[in-house]
């Protein structure tokens, strides 16, 4: 099993802030990894390091190395787009367009040019399809996303990822908002998900992270306390400070 992204030295500072501290950390291809910690610790800076999505906010600087296949993603003539089009992010609250299902899957692969409407039909059910979610809204695709429930909007995003052929899939909190059906159907979806692309969720729920991922990572304060399989992690956690936090005693 090969490493998809291998961080080295990580540093990441919000003008004097420094929100993380130097993480070494190499994420498994076609694995999940979690990654926990409490409140404030930097995990959602982590996972926004992944697609450079940092340089939308003012002020931040990263320093170290972020490799993706074996390239540094903040090289000076990398292609920022083209790179989120890979490392593709679904949110906390699910945020469809105000448009319909199938253009809202459709978006993204317009925009980067495939016009063909026979195509676009394929790519937008295999998306769908991808995303556990054709079977519920095959029907009705040109109704508006925002008429589906929290959980269906939540897959359509992540439907709409699917759409433009991503290898990497940055998860934040993805069930925060919603219900515990939803919350299962996501959990499924994830684990199927990774037969095809390398996972990296943020999760508050420890139940969660224990249940879905391969690997998780422990952040506290900025740094990387421990890696390591999940259930190495679970059970036999090697720092004092993991332990005392996946059980409950801080966070
Ligand atoms: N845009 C920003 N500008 C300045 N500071 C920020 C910014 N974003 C985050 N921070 C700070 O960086 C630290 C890490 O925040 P981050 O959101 O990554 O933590 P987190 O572990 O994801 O927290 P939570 O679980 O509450 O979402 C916090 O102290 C936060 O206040």
């Amino acid at each position: 099993m090969s490493d998809k992204i291998e961080v080295e030295n990580l540093n990441l500072f919000y003008k004097d802030f420094q929100a993380l501290k130097d993480v070494n950390i190499n994420i498994r291809e076609n694995r999940i990894s979690a990654l926990i910690g409490p409140s404030g610790c930097g995990k959602s800076t982590f996972l926004r390091v992944l697609n450079r999505m940092n340089d939308l906010y003012e002020g931040v600087r990263v320093e170290g190395n972020v490799l993706l296949d074996g390239n540094d993603i903040y090289k000076d003539n990398v292609d920022v787009v083209a790179l989120r089009k890979r490392v593709g992010m679904v949110f906390q609250r699910p945020n469809p367009f105000p448009m319909s299902i199938y253009d809202n899957v459709a978006y993204g692969p317009r925009i980067h040019g495939k016009r063909n409407k026979k195509a676009l039909d394929e790519l937008v059910e295999m998306s769908l399809r991808g995303a556990a979610l054709w079977d519920e809204v095959h029907d009705r695709l040109l109704k508006p996303a925002l008429g589906l429930s929290g959980g269906q909007q939540q897959r359509l995003c992540i439907a709409r990822l699917l759409a433009v052929e991503p290898d990497v899939l940055l998860m934040d909190e993805p069930s925060s908002a919603l219900d515990p059906i939803s919350t299962l159907k996501i959990e499924e979806l994830i684990q199927v998900l990774k037969n095809d692309y390398t996972i990296v969720i943020v999760t508050h729920n420890m139940q969660q992270a224990a249940r879905v991922s391969d690997y998780t990572a422990f952040f506290l304060n900025g740094e990387l306390i421990e890696y390591g399989e999940t259930e190495e992690i679970f059970t036999r956690p090697r720092d004092r400070r993991t332990e005392d936090y996946i059980t409950g005693r801080f966070g």
